[in-house]
């Protein structure tokens, strides 16, 4: 199944306030889209436009170069996966399935049922009578079951404990050896699922700072520890060669570490090794907080 969620010179409003500016992306079927962004970064905006829910301002959100917006051959491709609100549900899992099976030829009915199993979810309880990681986990497995070309889980992990989530990401990959789909996660679970990701993307305020493999984003950046005085020798001018920046320093007693922005030049790993530098991997995490740190 080949699809592709492209992005047009996207851009969302909220009356005078616009929360994405300028989206472009192109993303593909088989892969897992790790989707981060601080608080109000426009995760959630974005998302919808994906989903079909919201539509553009300007640009175009397509789906296999066509419209997803009000388009129900494009929606029906996609779940959304996002935090909803119980209160008013009497139903049960059951009854909740039976509309899945009507409305979804692709949900997999026994798939959820295992989910319930591994989620431990009572399966008589109304749906308004459960915890708000018991709803998460209901969500999650309707999410996964409905088996659609195109999942999107926006913090779809609300108030699951630990050994649940881990269920969660165990799933998605094995979902996606058994059925590959093209995924996004939206997250700030940064730590805890960047190893889910083939690619990573950034927005900060309403623009897209990142996309790209996790494998060779990660390579681009670098910590140098070491004596004070070496990690200052080594970094001075740094700004000025290739257009590395260095994004965070750090001191304890007479040791120095900073974290790097961009690969260390050639002409610098002498001096690095000679100094005794330790030269150590930046972590997603790391890198995202200091990218999306105040400023542009
Ligand atoms: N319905 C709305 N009306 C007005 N402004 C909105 C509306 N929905 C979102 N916004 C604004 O758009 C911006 C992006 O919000 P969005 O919910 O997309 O961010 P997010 O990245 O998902 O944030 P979080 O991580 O906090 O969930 C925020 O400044 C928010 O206040």
């Amino acid at each position: 199944m080949t699809r592709k969620v492209e992005a047009k010179n996207v851009s969302v409003s909220y009356k005078e306030f616009e929360a994405l500016s300028d989206i472009n992306f192109s993303l593909e079927n088989g892969k897992i889209y790790g989707l981060i962004g601080r608080n109000g970064a426009g995760k959630t905006s974005l998302l919808s436009v994906v989903a079909g829910y919201r539509n553009v301002t300007s640009g175009e959100m397509q789906i296999d170069g066509e419209s997803v917006f009000e388009n129900e051959k494009a929606m029906s491709q996609i779940t959304f996966v996002h935090q909803t609100d119980y209160k008013d549900e009497y139903d049960t899992i059951n009854e909740f399935f039976e509309l899945a099976e009507r409305y979804r030829h692709t949900f997999d009915r026994k798939y959820a049922e295992q989910l319930v199993e591994l989620f431990q979810l009572p399966k008589d309880k109304a749906l308004r009578k459960f915890s708000t990681g018991m709803q998460s986990a209901f969500n999650v497995t309707i999410g996964l079951a409905n088996r659609t070309p195109i999942t999107i889980f926006d913090e779809a992990y609300q108030g699951m404990d630990a050994p649940t989530r881990e269920i969660f990401y165990k799933e998605i990959l094995e979902e996606q050896a058994r059925y590959p789909r093209l995924f996004i996660l939206a997250t700030h679970l940064v730590s805890e699922m960047e190893y889910l990701f083939d690619e990573v993307i950034i927005i900060h305020k309403g623009k897209l700072l990142v996309q790209e493999e996790m494998d060779s984003f990660i390579q681009k950046g670098f910590s140098l520890t070491g004596a004070i005085s070496d990690v200052d020798e080594v970094i001075s001018g740094l700004d000025a060669l290739a257009g590395l920046n260095v994004l965070s320093e750090q001191q304890l007693g007479g040791t120095k570490s900073v974290m790097v922005y961009g690969k260390l030049p050639k002409e610098k790993e002498d001096d690095v090794k000679r100094k005794g530098l330790e030269i150590g991997n930046v972590s997603l995490h790391d890198l995202f907080i200091q990218l999306t740190k105040g400023g542009e």
